[in-house]
């Protein structure tokens, strides 16, 4: 089954369209990877499935039901986001109890304190969290929180933007490690945005490269890890990639 369909997306802010003409399908269960340069369109394309980025034009479908122009209730208890600094998805006057407890209040969901001290569990975290604000944890502790707050209404897809690169590198792979494990838990589809190829070699079954608002190329994740791209640019992009090429000459 198909879990998000685009079809000759095109995506506008104002007058300036940033996505243009994207097909894509993601297979539910698959973790797929948008990557490419800086401004290449990557983050518009996770908004416009979430409602955040309304001007568009094409197919949207999210599990065979084309998506609304703006952010729904219905919707969201199916498909969560999560951001790269979760700074941003956590308000700071609120404790983590709040947080967690936010979504299932507007949900109406029974069993709230049970389920926050459950969800923190779920993130490795113990309920000693619960009454924290954000400033009092660490990156890593405030992502796992956001990932819990995205788990909430139990979706079946995440949208994960850049979910590690705010993090020291030491606590990626611990964040990385987390997603992949409640991926396979769950059932969950997975569609990320990464500047970093190793982290999709490792999270990822498929991605696709994306160049001024357009997929130059889709490959599985064998050829990525071959750097046997179509696309010269798909191939630039791997070789600037490669730990020796990043590692600057004194
Ligand atoms: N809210 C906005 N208003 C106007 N233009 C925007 C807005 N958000 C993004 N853009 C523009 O749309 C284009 C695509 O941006 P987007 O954030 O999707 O790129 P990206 O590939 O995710 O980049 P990055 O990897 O740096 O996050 C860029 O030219 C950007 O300047």
């Amino acid at each position: 089954m198909t879990a998000i369909h685009l079809q000759d997306l095109d995506i506008y802010y104002g007058e300036s369209r940033a996505v243009q003409g994207v097909n894509l399908d993601v297979a539910s269960g698959e973790s797929f990877a948008l990557v490419g340069e800086s401004g290449s369109g990557k983050s518009t394309i996770l908004k416009a499935i979430m409602g955040l980025a309304p001007d568009w034009t094409g197919t949207i479908e999210v599990d065979g039901a084309a998506r609304s122009h703006g952010t729904d209730r219905a919707f969201s208890a199916h498909c969560q986001m999560v951001f790269q600094d979760p700074y941003s998805s956590l308000h700071p006057r609120k404790t983590i109890d709040a947080a967690l407890a936010e979504p299932l209040l507007i949900h109406g969901k029974p069993n709230r304190d049970k389920r926050v001290v459950e969800l923190l569990a779920e993130v490795g975290l113990d309920a000693r969290f619960r009454f924290r604000f954000p400033h009092q944890l660490s990156g890593g502790q405030r992502q796992r929180v956001a990932i819990a707050r995205a788990l909430a209404l139990e979706p079946k897809l995440l949208l994960l933007d850049e979910p590690t690169s705010a993090l020291d590198v030491s606590i990626q792979a611990e964040i990385l490690n987390l997603l992949k494990r409640l991926r396979r838990e769950r059932g969950l589809t997975y569609l990320m945005v990464t500047h970093n190829l190793p982290v999709v070699s490792f999270m990822c079954d498929r991605l696709a490269v994306m160049r001024h608002g357009k997929i130059v190329e889709t490959a599985d994740v064998a050829t990525l890890r071959s750097g046997q791209f179509d696309s010269a640019y798909a191939r630039d992009l791997y070789r600037l990639s490669e730990p020796d090429q990043t590692e600057q000459t004194p």
